[in-house]
């Protein structure tokens, strides 16, 4: 089908596929470094804590250096329409110097802000509360020892300065992602002990104030992790309240729920309650959290919830998945155009007249109109979209994603 045919054929709905390309080109994501090289890191002095995380795979080409990293996400982005961010983890630093997680300082990390000004893409931050000796108990900010709290508050201290930097730097705020993996094997008897020490590490490490314009600070709930099954301390609960009451952005990553739990449903929810939100895009399996996200129902439900309620103005869309026994490059890739295509496909509905359907208690209309509209061209947009960004599509793609596998593939495993 052409595209003027398909523009037509939305047109008949009331939908004008112009304006959704417009929206879709001005909605960045945030690419998570952490997919390139299966949550290793540079800083060669990790502990045996995992942090409750695990990429599984020996696939060929993990990146294993800086530029390795920079030239697979230069390859990623160039697959990938629009322009988008890089979501930096404080254990990814550049540097020959070997600082420890609170001695950590901007310039080991200035080499990221040189490459990102170059591509002319924003920087994210998370401090890495894991992959280190002080967090083998699973326990850091909530940990019984002060001296172990105290090496993490400065660590995370320091992590805000940096992504403040960095948001100055580049002219656009960088969200910084607090997660930690602290939480219980088994049943704890003081639950209560371990929460007020998590809420009074975070204060401590909250209290310096940044400008909004350069950072925002958010925080990140789970369910469980490898580990820490019994209970985790930053619960949803816990960084629900906490959100609201210090007024940070709250961060729902799609796998640290419930597997029954409809994520998407609990947007409009907190969004009433906190001004901006982040997001960590991922797809829950068993015990993982962080497979690689499909075009699912569970992804476009997401997109659908961003755009109907008018969230995408006060939501950071990031991602959170690592698999290592597929081409990295691809997984991204394939990741960040899955989760634009949910939001183009979102962006083509008939919205007014889904919601007034609903509203005059239609349910019948809006059952014909929901499932009538899935045999609308989507594709063909996409194609179009695709061919205005100088993206490739389909086999074309699949060519390109190949071919830059099999020249990363020598780099061992
Ligand atoms: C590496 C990330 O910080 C991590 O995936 C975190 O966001 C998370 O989701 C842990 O399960
Ligand atoms: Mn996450």
């Amino acid at each position: 089908m052409s595209y003027q045919s398909a523009k037509d054929a939305f047109a008949e709905w009331g939908v004008d596929t112009e304006a959704a390309m417009e929206a879709l080109a001005r909605i960045p994501i945030s690419v998570h470094c952490w997919q390139g090289d299966d949550v290793v890191g540079f800083e060669g002095q990790s502990g045996a804590s995992g942090g409750g995380i695990q990429a599984t795979g020996n696939h060929p080409g993990r990146a294993r250096t800086p530029d390795e990293l920079r030239a697979d996400l230069e390859f990623a982005y160039s697959m990938i329409p629009g322009k988008h961010r890089l979501n930096l983890h404080a254990f990814y630093m550049d540097t020959e110097e070997t600082p420890d997680r609170d001695e950590i300082e901007y310039r080991h990390f200035a080499p990221w802000v040189d490459w990102a000004r170059e591509q002319g893409i924003g920087l994210d931050f998370n401090p890495t509360f894991f992959a280190h000796t002080k967090a083998d108990d699973n326990l850091t900010l909530s940990h019984p020892d002060k001296g172990i709290r105290d090496f993490w508050i400065e660590h995370g201290k320091r992590s805000r300065e940096i992504a403040a930097k960095m948001g100055k730097e580049l002219g656009t705020a960088a969200v910084n992602n607090i997660w930690v993996p602290d939480g219980s094997k088994d049943i704890p008897v003081d639950r209560m002990a371990a929460r007020q020490r998590l809420e009074a590490s975070l204060d401590q490490m909250l209290a310096p104030a940044h400008d909004a314009a350069h950072l925002r600070d958010a925080v990140e709930s789970k369910l469980f992790g490898i580990g820490v099954e019994a209970m985790t301390v930053g619960s949803h609960e816990f960084y629900l309240g906490y959100a609201i009451r210090k007024g940070t952005l709250l961060c729902l990553d799609m796998g640290h729920f419930h597997p029954t739990e409809n994520i998407a449903d609990k947007l409009s929810s907190v969004a009433l309650s906190v001004d901006e939100l982040l997001l960590h895009v991922s797809r829950p399996m068993r015990w993982d959290s962080d497979h690689v996200i499909l075009l699912d129902d569970a992804i476009r439900g997401m997109a659908q919830e961003l755009v109907f309620a008018d969230l995408l103005g006060r939501t950071h869309i990031g991602l959170d998945f690592f698999d290592a026994t597929i081409s990295r490059t691809a997984a991204w890739v394939i990741g960040v155009r899955n989760m634009q295509k949910a939001l183009l496909e979102a962006l083509l509905m008939p919205q007014a007249r889904l919601k007034e359907a609903e509203a005059a208690l239609d349910f019948t209309t809006r059952f014909m109109l929901t499932e009538e509209l899935k045999d609308m061209p989507f594709s063909t947009v996409w194609a179009e979209f695709c061919a205005r960004n100088e993206r490739p599509c389909g086999k074309r793609l699949i060519d390109e994603l190949a071919g830059y596998q099999t020249r990363v593939a020598d780099r061992g495993r």
